[in-house]
């Protein structure tokens, strides 16, 4: 058993290893595009899509307001939690712990650069900024093919299609970028990311007649309970010695400059953020009657 882990442990360094040649190759390659770089991780965060581009989509429809608040909302609640329950790495945090370790022999491998961005305080898997956006660049897209296909007889051939895909998994790939550029992200986590707000968006479409038509106590006592078991994680890890503040104390000790850190980004925070707006959707429901 212990052999196993060993082996299991060996994989899994080794794989991170790699994976921060991916970084150090993004930091080296796509330089030229930094401000655009900066703009996909500041301009579509999961804060800015419910402070501002959500409540926009509403100008177009309520509808679609109500499909991207309540499936965003779920997908990113799955997240912080995901994150506060188990917090990983995150790619500086792991290559200066090697150093500090001394496991980097005397040449370095690889080479990050650190900025104001890379100081996230909260763990990296899954990549918050990938699957909200996936989520919600997929949701928006959709509407958008559907409300193209019932005005305009010349949308319906299916040359549209072959642009549309390209389009959605080019501009997915591009936060991915994003995050890797900035070192803030494993390619795992980003790519785990999407795929986990893939699964969770077809989940959701799934029941979306179900959780539509849920009646507002039971809506209110499931979020309660939610925040029952945030608060219930956090005390049991307490009892068995496992920091929950982890991730926050590795971006204190690696984050070149204090002052880089957000505490509007600190898991307990985003989990509260989420959870206060799951209860939001709570209280306005049922959201469709039937
Ligand atoms: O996991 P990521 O993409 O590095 O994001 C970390 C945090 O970044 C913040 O900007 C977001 O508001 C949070 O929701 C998110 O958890």
């Amino acid at each position: 058993m212990e052999s196993l882990r060993l082996l299991v442990m060996e994989t899994y360094s080794s794989l991170l290893d790699r994976e921060l040649c991916i970084n150090e190759w993004a930091q080296e390659r796509l330089s030229f595009a930094e401000p655009f770089w900066r703009f996909m991780s500041i301009y579509l965060e999961p804060s800015v899509l419910f402070n501002l581009l959500i409540p926009l989509s509403g100008i177009y429809s309520q509808e679609l307001l109500t499909h991207l608040l309540s499936a965003v909302t779920l997908v990113s609640t799955l997240n912080s939690f995901e994150k506060w329950i188990y917090p990983e790495m995150r790619p500086l945090w792991w290559l200066r712990e090697q150093y500090a370790k001394g496991q980097v022999l005397n040449k370095p491998q690889v080479a990050l650069e650190s900025n104001n961005l890379s100081c996230e305080t909260s763990g990296g898997l899954p990549c918050a900024h990938s699957m909200t956006f996936t989520v919600f660049i997929l949701i928006l897209a959709s509407f958008f093919f559907v409300h193209c296909w019932q005005r305009y007889v010349y949308w319906r051939s299916s040359v549209w299609r072959f642009f549309l895909y390209p389009v959605i998994v080019g501009v997915v790939v591009c936060m991915w970028l994003s995050r890797l550029y900035l070192a803030t992200e494993f390619l795992h986590q980003c790519v785990l990311g999407s795929y986990f707000g893939i699964r969770a968006l077809n989940c959701f479409e799934g029941n979306i007649k179900y959780l539509y038509s849920r009646r507002r106590r039971n809506a209110v006592v499931v979020v309660t309970i939610l925040g029952g078991i945030a608060v219930g994680v956090y005390f049991l890890k307490l009892r068995l010695s496992i920091d929950p503040h982890w991730s926050v104390r590795e971006a204190f000790k690696w984050c070149p400059e204090a002052t880089y850190m957000r505490h509007e980004a600190s898991p307990i925070f985003v989990l509260t953020r989420d959870l206060g707006n799951l209860m939001g959707v709570a209280l306005a429901s049922p959201l469709s009657k039937q």
